[in-house]
């Protein structure tokens, strides 16, 4: 059987191949209403339940870190993914124009981004309406996000978007909540905190916890958190992911309007059109607006760690820096990232650049790198 994107190829091609004039008027108006019924499937969860990558989802993770795309349809993902990677991905004024995952890559400061496009979601996607499901479980495999508005929608639709996230687990712009739960044998639920809470107290937490069916456990509060922290934490499986909002289509709005959304946190206004109404904010003969300032943000957000490798006796390669995340960047991750098993030749390492003492610093294993720092490895002879 002819899979679902099959079908919508072939309808395509064949409207392609028809002729427009008074007597195909008919056909084609039938092929329309296919081609929209065959969208509106694919848009249905899977019948047979379960989550997970569906078709056209399975993109291979490649690079040194991955962005996603989501927001609700025809904002313009597309049109950002086409002028940030030169790849690809159709765009058009009608909703749902992206059916699938389309990847492309930025090399930017000698790190690959893979950047991803998604379809657009909508309301309830968590829940299982439309692609949403896969489109989300994609989101969870990112480094980022970049939640694209558009500018003259209603401000709503970022908390309806993050909403959507949220129900699956995706925690934004937020660190993983600083407090200690342990389950136990015995004892009952013990809890504690170092500072003081104004939204937990013990039978809170008791009630929480019996949901769970956990009546033995140490917990302790290392900030003021909120029952959801505790959850997330008992859940589990959360993901904590930086998120830039990307307001699309400025173009659209007044500069009044522009000052106020350039004043917001983690908010990053774009546009891809030619600016007519503000002529004096185009820096260049491109037809688009900030991308430049974008990309430093994506940079910013994703906190990569440039290691320039030095051999012995040359000078470092600053063409070619290896990545690392800002979570994994000891000397073993940079030595893991040159090849698996040369962490166990390793004898020391001599580092330049601001994490180093000295120029070098003589360091082991477990020292941590920073950004535009230069490597070499002493290997055991
Ligand atoms: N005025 C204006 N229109 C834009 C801008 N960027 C994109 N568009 C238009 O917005 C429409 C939707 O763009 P797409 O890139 O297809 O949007 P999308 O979010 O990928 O849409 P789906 O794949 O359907 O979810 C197209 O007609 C674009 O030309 C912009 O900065 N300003
Ligand atoms: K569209
Ligand atoms: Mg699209």
């Amino acid at each position: 059987m002819a899979t679902l994107m099959q079908k919508i190829k072939d309808i395509e091609d064949e409207m392609a191949r028809t002729q427009k004039n008074k007597a195909t008027a008919h056909h084609l108006g039938l092929l329309k209403a296919k081609l929209a019924k065959l969208r509106r499937d694919l848009l249905e969860p899977p019948s047979k339940g379960g989550g997970g990558a569906g078709e056209g989802f399975d993109v291979t993770k490649s690079g040194d870190a991955r962005v996603g795309l989501v927001g609700f349809p025809s904002v313009g993902k597309s049109t950002l993914l086409n002028k940030l990677t030169g790849t690809f991905s159709e765009v058009a004024s009608y909703e749902f124009t992206t059916l699938t995952c389309i990847p492309g890559v930025i090399v930017y400061r000698g790190a690959k981004i893979q950047l991803l496009d998604l379809p657009g979601i909508i309301e309830g996607a968590k829940d299982g309406k439309g692609r949403g499901r896969q489109v989300i479980s994609t989101a969870r495999t990112c480094n980022c996000i970049l939640i694209v508005l558009d500018a003259i929608k209603p401000i709503t639709h970022k908390r309806l978007i993050e909403k959507e996230l949220e129900g699956f687990g995706i925690r934004l712009n937020k660190e993983p909540p600083n407090l200690t739960f342990r389950k136990k044998d015995k004892g009952g639920i013990n809890f504690t905190s170092t500072v003081t809470n104004t939204h937990l107290d013990l039978e809170t937490v008791k009630a929480i916890c019996s949901e769970y069916r956990i009546h033995n456990a140490d917990i302790t509060l290392r900030f003021d958190a909120t029952a959801d922290d505790l959850i997330d934490v008992i859940e589990g499986s959360r993901i904590y992911m930086p998120c830039i909002y990307v307001v699309n289509k400025i173009d659209q709005i007044t500069l009044e309007e522009l000052e106020i959304l350039d004043k917001l946190p983690h908010y990053c206004p774009v546009s891809f059109v030619n600016l007519c109404n503000f002529p004096w904010l185009i820096c260049s003969a491109h037809l688009e607006w900030n991308l430049d300032g974008l990309l430093e943000k994506i940079w910013e957000y994703l906190n990569l760690t440039r290691i320039y490798t030095k051999p012995k006796g040359m000078n470092p390669d600053y063409e070619d820096p290896v990545i690392l995340s800002s979570k994994t960047r000891t000397v073993e991750d940079f030595c893991e990232r040159i090849h698996k098993d040369f962490i166990k030749q390793f004898k020391y390492a001599l580092v330049w650049g601001s994490s180093a003492k000295h120029k070098p610093q003589r360091v082991g294993k477990e020292h941590l790198l920073e950004d535009e720092d230069v490597v070499q490895i002493i290997k055991k002879v």
